[in-house]
């Protein structure tokens, strides 16, 4: 049986890791990338730039599945523009999980969500939609994670973490056990988070932002 066909919203470095993470799952067939009007044509290890974001509608009617593969450090916005187009057009956006990634059944994780390489969601964790479970993060036991947050390379969200919608946690940052930290928030690479973060919070591990 073929596989069904899946579109890449984003052609950039963040897109090749997905594409790696997508071939390496192996259920969906990646009929190519969708890009700014200057990237139509590129290739992104050997998947061409099919369309940009202007001709998604025209896309909805050959292809049903779509992921969001463009990066998120600064702001969400970006990520959250696009799935909410995509999803209002039509498009289905699956889970993509690496098979290297362990994922708890007891743990959920909602749609255009993608957990790479090395990643760990444990027992009774909750990952919302459009998320990015980055390589090697760890989400621990009944951490929730709301939509549109990007956990990056190595990051740890330790027991009953809580992660509002479209936060950011950096590369090899840390979170102690119970913290809650609100929506839109970023937590630079390499930082320790032992207290409460409240919204548009922007944390360095001191307190100039
Ligand atoms: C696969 C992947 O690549 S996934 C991506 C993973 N990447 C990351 O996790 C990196 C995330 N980015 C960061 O942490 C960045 O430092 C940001 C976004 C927090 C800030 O970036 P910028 O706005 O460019 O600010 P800049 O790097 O100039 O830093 C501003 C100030 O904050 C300090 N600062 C920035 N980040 C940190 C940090 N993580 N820890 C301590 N201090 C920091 C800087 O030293 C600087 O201080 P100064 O003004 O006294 O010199």
């Amino acid at each position: 049986m073929s596989k069904p066909s899946l579109i890449l919203i984003g052609a950039g470095g963040h897109a090749r890791s997905c594409i790696d993470v997508i071939e390496q799952q192996g259920q969906f067939h990646i009929a190519g990338l969708v890009g700014l009007v200057e990237q139509k044509h590129a290739t992104q290890l050997g998947y061409s730039v099919i369309a940009s974001d202007d001709e998604l509608p025209s896309l909805v009617n050959t292809y049903s599945y779509a992921l969001i593969t463009v990066g998120q450090i600064k702001s969400a916005d970006q990520r959250m523009r696009l799935f909410q187009k995509v999803r209002q057009l039509g498009f289905s956006l699956p889970v993509i999980i690496s098979p290297t990634a362990h994922v708890s059944r007891h743990a959920s994780i909602d749609s255009g969500t993608i957990v790479m390489h090395g990643a760990i969601v444990n027992a009774g964790a909750k990952v919302g939609s459009n998320c990015i479970v980055n390589s090697r993060a760890l989400i621990e036991h009944d951490t929730i994670v709301e939509d549109h947050c990007h956990i990056a390379t190595g990051a740890i969200l330790n027991g009953d973490v809580s992660l509002g919608a479209g936060s950011f946690i950096g590369s090899g940052s840390a979170i102690k056990q119970g913290v809650k930290i609100g929506a839109r928030c970023l937590v630079g690479m390499g930082v320790t988070v032992r207290h409460d973060l409240s919204d548009f919070a922007h944390f360095m591990g001191h307190d100039k932002a």
